[in-house]
């Protein structure tokens, strides 16, 4: 029975953990899927690669308003997939013949189940043994409870984010199910790409955890664009001739719905189900991550957990940090590092939602301020009162920043160009406890930017004092 120093289950952000300080131990990565994990093959990176396509689209289509007219666009489906994977998958192949080159390190291309404590039990047949095991299993996506609609099904025109990216060619028509982060960005790039699109959202709004504002406002814009029905839900479903009919429930009572693929976009949950993890003694929540401590240990002496199967957040960015840690943590326990173990205690969770226009955001909503009885002060800034904005003729984004009355930055959400990148210093502001004034008259701000946005909704809350 081989035993290891170290097992790492999962080759996503796990394969981050060997630092120089983890240098020489007896290592195994164990990976059922493909090498790399979700956020390098199937999640953040061709994701937003897809995004950028289209953002090229519907900018050009949007250049009207600028005075500028373009011809329609050429959309070369095959060229566009296969520049994205033919620049990730050399880097999933490469990470992989790395590993399996290195003499310290085993790969297992296979699932792992716990059978007990740091033992496990290969889809193999192999037993394995550690020392040290680290989950870091990731999560997968959810189907709908409808039969038909139950999982990705390809073959059949039913896609999850792992499998529409790759599809052969586009459909004419495809029911985007779900209005959160997944929904919302592939509905763009598709629509933009020139499908015809419903996106099929069983609450009122889309990215319904979203500040209110700025879920409202990306729910007008793209209503505006394609067919987004609301407060919907697919009740049943049957492939009849290639096509997908959809009975639809809606405000208005039932409908039908056509189109040859289905894009299910409803949530992720975590693979401790895949693992046994109970077998191994680790304690769950109810949503079924692995409780992790501060330091990322799990209830069992000896393992650690991290990213998106012990995470409230499902993000690569909180993945990463959950490695550094981890291995941090790691080199202490193994004695190659001196000093206390790590905590993970980095400043509030940001994240993006690559639509168009974007949607960035960290901290609490106004609706959790308020039910929190947190005192708050707030500063809506449209984005289309600062200069760059006038370049830009914005007419929907939005910077909402709630603060403390004495300036502490709390909160920031945005809609609109480059969010995601726009709210980074409120995110370094608040993480380094910077306040709202230090922030806008503590530098320069280059004129004219977009990042004017950021000065002027500072400046723009009305602080105490
Ligand atoms: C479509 C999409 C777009 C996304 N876009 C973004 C984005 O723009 N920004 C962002 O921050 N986040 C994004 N995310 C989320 C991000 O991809 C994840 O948070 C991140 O990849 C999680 O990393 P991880 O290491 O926890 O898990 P993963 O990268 O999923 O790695 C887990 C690995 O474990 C393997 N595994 C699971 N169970 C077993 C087992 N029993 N035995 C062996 N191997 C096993 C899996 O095959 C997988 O390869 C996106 C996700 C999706 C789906
Ligand atoms: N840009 C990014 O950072 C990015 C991009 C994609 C995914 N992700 C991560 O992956 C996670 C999963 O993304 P996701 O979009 O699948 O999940 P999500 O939690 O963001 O959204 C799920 C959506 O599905 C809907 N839904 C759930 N069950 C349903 C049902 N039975 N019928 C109809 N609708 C239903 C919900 O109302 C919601 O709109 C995200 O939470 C995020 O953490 C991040």
């Amino acid at each position: 029975m081989p035993h290891h120093d170290l097992v790492i289950i999962g080759s996503g952000s796990g394969n981050s953990l060997l630092t120089p300080e983890l240098e020489g131990l007896d290592v195994a990565i164990v990976e059922k899927g493909v090498f790399g994990g979700t956020c390098l093959n199937v999640g953040c990176i061709p994701t937003k690669m897809f995004v950028l396509p289209a953002d090229r689209v519907v900018d050009a289509d949007d250049a009207r308003r600028l005075g500028v007219t373009f011809t329609d666009p050429t959309v070369d489906w095959p060229a566009v997939r296969d520049r994205i994977f033919g620049r990730i998958d050399p880097i999933s192949a490469g990470g992989e013949g790395y590993r399996r080159g290195q003499e310290h390190v085993t790969l297992y291309r296979t699932r792992a189940r716990f059978v007990g404590d740091r033992r496990l039990v290969l889809d193999t047949g192999e037993e394995v043994t550690a020392d040290r095991v680290v989950v870091a299993a990731g999560s997968r996506a959810v189907g709908l409870t409808v039969d038909g609609l139950t999982g990705a099904d390809p073959d059949r025109g039913v896609h999850t984010s792992d499998t529409v990216m790759r599809m052969d060619a586009l459909p004419p028509r495809m029911a985007v199910v779900g209005g959160g982060f997944v929904a919302c960005e592939m509905a763009h790039v598709f629509d933009g790409l020139g499908v015809d699109v419903v996106q099929v959202q069983r609450s009122e709004r889309l990215l319904m955890a979203e500040e209110e504002e700025v879920s409202r406002r990306f729910t007008e814009v793209t209503t505006a664009r394609y067919d987004v029905r609301l407060r919907t839900t697919v009740t049943a479903a049957e492939r009849v001739d290639g096509v997908w009919r959809l009975t639809l429930s809606g405000p208005e009572g039932e409908s039908t719905l056509e189109a040859e693929t289905v894009l299910l976009a409803v949530g992720r949950r975590p693979n401790t189900d895949l693992l046994d993890a109970v077998d191994g003694g680790l304690a769950l929540h109810v949503d079924g991550r692995v409780v992790v401590d501060a330091q990322q240990r799990t209830s069992v002496p000896g393992v650690w957990a991290l990213g998106d199967v012990s995470s409230p957040w499902q993000l690569k960015h909180v993945a990463n940090h959950d490695a550094r840690v981890v291995a941090h943590n790691l080199a202490v326990d193994l004695g190659r590092v001196d000093g206390p173990p790590r905590e993970n205690t980095l400043g509030p969770v940001p994240h993006a939602v690559f639509g168009h226009p974007q949607v960035a955001a960290f901290g609490p909503t106004a609706a959790e301020l308020d039910t929190a009885g947190t005192p708050y002060v707030t500063k809506a800034q449209e984005v289309g009162d600062v200069a760059y904005g006038w370049a830009l003729e914005d007419r929907h984004g939005v910077l909402v920043v709630h603060a403390s009355p004495r300036g502490e930055i709390l909160a920031a959400h945005m809609l609109g160009t480059q969010a995601s990148s726009v709210i980074q210093p409120l995110v370094q502001a608040a993480s380094l406890g910077q306040t709202a004034l230090e922030v806008a008259r503590g530098q320069y701000w280059i004129h004219p930017a977009l990042a004017e946005v950021v000065e002027n909704a500072l400046l723009g809350l009305p602080l105490e004092g």
